[in-house]
């Protein structure tokens, strides 16, 4: 879609909006990085993802892991391929380990693991563990929540106990899955528990540390995509930069909540410095969801085509020869039930910035745009710096007995 597909509903307010030009001093990022590297140590407890460490030194790889049946196959089907959650019944147990690559606006990999398989007990397996682990990003360990989890919190603290000396930086983090079935006051009950257990045996092993992240998930509401966004934003070399430009560019165009959403996964890769809540993820994601369905059938494109497709071919907004040229992809529309202005803006083939904006600043629009103009350069120019040098991928072979 080319064109500005703004639409309004309801009256507007009359009060003006205090909206600030940002300028293009507002892009001096090795500036910005200086000022924010403190209150991004702070934040995250010092634990910054280091670009030069190991783990991310080729491709990232994401380790999905856990017991049979507790629902790898089926996260990384619904959230890096659009797989709908009630066919995942019909997925079947995965045999060996199904590696994918991702290409997105990084690129990485996420390698599903058996469920049946412990690599680390298993002697009818043979397994390089350096060729597993050495490049990992995140492991994910799966936890059924409407299972009994005490062997799937076993099997985990075993991983840790394993991993720990030779693999020091690999970033933990536990999905107790399958939250659907439980009341929503009675999961975060479950993930204390999970917590507890893990805790418990690690304890009795000589590790006080807990040293991971737990997520409440399930493949049935976004919960998975906020858990996803968690874990890959851990893999962003200097995330807090982003997070201050978003917050610049919401404290400038009086923004509720900016997120930078990879549009193909709908993962959020950084939000401002706001607190974060599912309603506005929710909203946010959505409108990506629409505007995706809107430019299959009136985009630029020749015929319908699978956003895959697209994106692993010509960038979301390339026109046509014959059509005008446009530069990016732009929507505004307002919510008729609260009347905020809900804002979609293309940043590059990948990435897109989906702002709510607050009740009445649709009058401001030609201002929030050149706001948003430059928080763009100041994003493509994120990521021209923080690129890694050597992206080039690391073949490993892994042995399977
Ligand atoms: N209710 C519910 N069911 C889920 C969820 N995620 C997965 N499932 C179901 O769990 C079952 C097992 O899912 P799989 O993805 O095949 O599990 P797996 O961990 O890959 O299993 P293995 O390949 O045997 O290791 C399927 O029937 C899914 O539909 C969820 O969030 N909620």
């Amino acid at each position: 879609m080319s064109a500005d597909s703004s639409t309004e509903t309801g009256s507007r307010s009359s009060r003006p909006l205090p909206v600030r030009f940002l300028t293009p001093a507002s892009l001096n990022l090795h500036r910005v990085f200086e000022q924010n590297e403190q209150r991004v140590q702070k934040r995250s407890g010092g634990k910054i993802p280091d670009p030069t460490r190991p783990a991310t030194k080729g491709k990232p790889r994401l380790l999905l892991m856990g017991q049979r049946r507790s629902g790898k196959s089926s996260i990384s089907s619904v959230v890096f391929h659009k797989l709908p959650p009630n066919e995942t019944l019909f997925l079947e147990s995965t045999a060996r380990i199904q590696k994918d690559s991702l290409n997105s606006f990084m690129e990485f990999q996420v390698w599903d693991f058996p469920g049946q398989i412990d690599i680390f007990e298993n002697p009818a397996y043979s397994f390089d563990l350096d060729a597993i682990f050495s490049e990992v990003g995140a492991l994910i360990w799966v936890v059924d929540s409407q299972d009994d989890f005490s062997e799937a919190t076993h099997r985990l603290s075993m991983v840790v106990l394993n991993l720990r000396r030779d693999y020091p930086h690999i970033n933990i983090e536990v999905f107790v899955h399958k939250v659907d079935a439980l009341a929503e006051d009675y999961r975060q009950d479950i993930v204390r528990d999970v917590r507890m257990q893990i805790a418990d045996e690690l304890g009795d092993n000589g590790v006080e540390e807990l040293n991971m992240r737990f997520h409440a998930t399930s493949i049935y509401d976004h919960s998975i995509f906020q858990a996803f966004s968690k874990v890959i934003q851990q893999l962003i070399p200097r995330l807090g930069q982003l997070e201050a430009m978003l917050t610049n560019l919401c404290r400038s165009c009086r923004f509720e909540k900016a997120y930078l959403f990879d549009v193909n996964t709908k993962i959020y890769i950084a939000t401002d410095s706001t607190p974060e809540d599912m309603a506005s993820y929710e909203i946010c994601s959505d409108y990506v969801d629409v505007i995706i369905d809107f430019t299959e059938v009136y985009g630029s494109w020749p015929r319908s085509q699978q956003w895959r497709e697209r994106l692993e071919g010509e960038p979301w907004m390339q026109p046509l020869e014959n059509q005008v040229a446009c530069e990016w992809a732009e929507s505004t529309m307002v919510l008729s039930d609260a009347q905020r202005p809900v804002m979609l803006r293309e940043v590059d083939r990948f990435l897109a910035i989906v702002a709510i904006m607050k009740e009445g600043s649709y009058d401001k629009m030609p201002q929030i745009n050149m706001n948003v103009d430059v928080a763009v350069k100041g994003l493509t120019e994120f990521f021209e710096i923080t690129k890694p040098k050597d992206s080039q991928e690391v073949v490993n072979p892994v042995l399977q007995g």
